[in-house]
């Protein structure tokens, strides 16, 4: 099993440059398969989730074509099975997107029961209530969700809770239904808005995007479009989060200022200097962080996704800070992992209380899903000693290139492949 090796200390220092939204791209490409003519998408982030997913699109028969690394042409021109198989659709959480990209488009569409981080129950019932009301009928047998539907026709749909992936899979539907749709107490965050752009440079009507109410006049087809993704708010905000951790220095390039106020409002309330231009943030780290409250709320709020990287800078902030996680209900573990670090914290429900420690010291750890694993590895990387993560696996998901940016930054760690590796890399580093 792959670990990351690592010997903390070393303040990062330099640039990084921020890759494509991977919440943004799943999105995109399941919606990609909508069109019969062929779609052009750039700045793709190359991580293994995307690569599921394009694996997925091509087993139902769309033509996929990857022109690099970061460049894809799809054509869904060819699409002949409707019912997705791929096992990996089982692992992650985006597939549910197939199901809104294929009724939309064919009526009819049977996916698996979507995977995805460990971070709470994750129900999808917002979804299938966007689908009913637009005149799908729903089951959910053996572990698979099937929707078809006669016709599918415009709907007012009031959400009862804000849903990211219902917001985008419910818009994707009633982008190619009959008549007007109109989506009340949406989500917010920039991913929807770069899907509903991409879904209207192929042809859609969807105004509001970005607010409570998004509005869709539905049209009969897609056509052919060449759109690029995004940038990563939550890789951007980690790195920004790295230079709080390690006490560095970081000008984290190709990011939308916009979309990381709440971060940016965090670290400067922690005590770091942050220097704003364009597309890019300069966050300079201080000596020692300053304790924070903070409560995760949907966009425009302080993202879920970023919890642990905060609860980890929490943990080396003078003081005590209050962390309350109000999205999922089981985004803590990470906090027992810090605690073998030498970091002192305790859980109260939904509520973490995190009292600063000046050091942390280097352990062996285990990544618990993909936030968790990236701000562990932050963790790692401020303290004291050597630290080894296993179950990298799950940061590999959505990182790109994870270990190789922060080694420009002056990380040291190294990606063992197996224990012989690692061992290796411990007798070095040591
Ligand atoms: C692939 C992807 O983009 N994943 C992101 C997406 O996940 P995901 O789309 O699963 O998250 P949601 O925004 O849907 O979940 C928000 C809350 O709504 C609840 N809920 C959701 C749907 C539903 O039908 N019923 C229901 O009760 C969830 O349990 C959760 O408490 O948004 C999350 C919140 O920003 C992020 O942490 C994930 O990284
Ligand atoms: C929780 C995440 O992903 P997923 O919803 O795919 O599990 C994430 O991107 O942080």
């Amino acid at each position: 099993m792959a670990q990351y090796i690592m010997k903390g200390g070393n303040p990062l220092v330099g640039e990084v440059t921020i890759s494509g939204a991977k919440n943004a791209a799943l999105g995109i490409l399941a919606a990609s398969v909508m069109a019969d003519e062929d779609v052009l998408i750039e700045n793709l982030p190359d991580v293994r989730d995307i690569n599921m997913m394009l694996e997925a699109i091509r087993e139902i028969g769309a033509e996929v074509t990857r022109l690099d690394t970061h460049t894809v042409r799809i054509n869904g021109k060819s699409i002949s099975a409707l019912s997705v198989e791929s096992e990996n659709m089982k692992r992650i959480r985006a597939s549910y997107y197939l199901i809104g990209a294929l009724l939309g488009k064919y009526r009819w569409a049977d996916v698996p029961m979507p995977g995805g981080c460990d971070i709470g129950q994750r129900p999808i019932d917002q979804h299938l209530k966007g689908f009913t009301a637009l005149g799908g009928e729903a089951e959910l047998v053996n572990g698979r969700i099937c929707v078809a539907a006669k016709r599918l026709r415009g709907e007012h749909i009031f959400f009862d809770v804000v849903s990211v992936g219902a917001t985008i899979n419910v818009m994707m539907a009633a982008a190619l239904s009959e008549g007007r749709t109109i989506l009340e107490n949406v989500a917010k965050e920039p991913h929807i808005v770069d899907v509903a752009n991409f879904l209207n440079s192929m042809g859609a009507n969807i105004k509001g995007a970005g607010t409570d109410v998004i509005r869709i006049v539905g049209v009969p087809r897609f056509h052919g479009t060449t759109y690029s993704i995004i940038p990563d708010q939550i890789e951007a905000g980690t790195f920004m989060f790295a230079a709080a951790i390690t006490r560095g220095d970081i000008r984290v390039k190709n990011l939308i200022p916009k979309h990381m106020e709440a971060i940016s409002a965090k670290l400067y309330e922690m005590g770091c200097e942050l220097v704003e231009s364009d597309d890019e943030i300069r966050v300079i780290g201080t000596p020692r962080l300053r304790a924070v409250n903070v409560k995760t709320l949907p966009y425009p709020g302080f993202p879920t996704d970023m919890q642990p990287q905060v609860g980890t800078a929490m943990s080396l902030a003078r003081g005590t800070s209050v962390l309350t996680e109000s999205i999922f209900e089981s985004r803590y573990r990470y906090l027992q992992e810090l605690r073998r670090m030498g970091a002192c914290n305790k859980v109260e429900g939904n509520t973490a209380i995190i009292s600063g420690v000046e050091k942390l010291s280097g352990a062996e750890i285990k990544a618990c899903d993909l936030r968790a694993g990236a701000a562990l590895v932050l963790a790692g990387l401020a303290a004291d000693g050597i630290t080894t993560i296993s179950d990298i696996h799950f940061i590999q998901r959505g990182y790109e290139h994870f270990e190789e940016k922060l080694r420009a930054l002056g990380a040291v760690i190294e990606l063992a492949e197996n224990e012989r590796e690692a061992r290796k890399f411990k007798l070095v580093a040591g």
